[in-house]
């Protein structure tokens, strides 16, 4: 399973990418605008500074949400830079805009995905991702995992290409059983990750080496 940091912050996406498990980013509006970015300008600025960043795939979400409006924005995110992923919602016109950039060779996420039947249809259109929202499912009281595994399980019958993406993301055990369900890829951000380093036993057995190792070094002082 592929790693994927979603967030806009650069320090961030610094920390992710020196760990070297990260494959990628996602942004989507909110982040940006959680991070000060105002305006087009600044946007595909940080775009490019993100992928300046990361050499993997960096979802950059599309604005509008009717199919003409989609698709210009769309090809001037795409020509930032060869990684560049155009995020689309899963509305109807999102999909043809999908299907639009499948054919001219541009990369998609279909992003707001809460259901198999709206993962097929991003799949059929040529979506390079699928992104369905675990942590929002689990938040209406469904469950977010057993998404993931069934999209999973049809993509597999099928054959499709497209990759799961599993987002919205609010925990390290979400990521664990993200890849038990099967997802290619999960994003999320950097807490979570960090998270997995973590076990009690761990922190408890490296204290024992640590005063181990110094009390070898006082033995060793004392012999010299
Ligand atoms: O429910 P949350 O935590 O806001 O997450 C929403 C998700 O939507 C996305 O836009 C999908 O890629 C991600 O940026 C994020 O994981």
């Amino acid at each position: 399973m592929k790693f994927f940091i979603d967030t806009a912050n650069l320090a961030h996406i610094r920390e992710a990418h020196d760990l070297g498990i990260l494959d990628g980013v996602t942004t989507n509006p909110s982040l940006m605008a959680k991070e000060g970015i105002k305006g087009e300008q600044a946007t595909l600025d940080h775009y490019k500074a993100i992928c300046e960043i990361v050499d993997g795939d960096i979802s950059a979400e599309v604005l509008s949400t009717d199919f003409d409006s989609m698709v210009a924005e769309g090809k001037i995110l795409a020509a930032l830079h060869p990684n560049i992923v155009v995020k689309v919602p899963m509305i109807k016109d999102g999909l043809k805009a999908i299907k639009y950039f499948t054919d001219n060779g541009i990369k998609t996420n279909c992003t707001l995905i809460f259901s198999a039947g709206q993962a097929i249809l991003a799949a059929k259109a040529g979506a390079t991702y699928v992104s369905p929202f675990l942590g929002r499912v689990d938040d209406i009281g469904w469950d977010g995992v057993e998404l993931i595994a069934q999209i999973a399980n049809i993509f597999a019958i099928q054959g499709y290409d497209t990759q799961i993406l599993a987002a919205s993301i609010r925990s390290s055990m979400h990521i664990v059983k993200c890849a038990e369900a099967g997802a290619h890829v999960c994003t999320c951000p950097l807490e979570p990750i960090l998270g997995l380093l973590n076990h009690p036993l761990t922190a408890s057995g490296l204290a024992k080496f640590v005063a181990d190792a110094e009390k070898m070094k006082e033995i060793m002082q004392e012999q010299a």
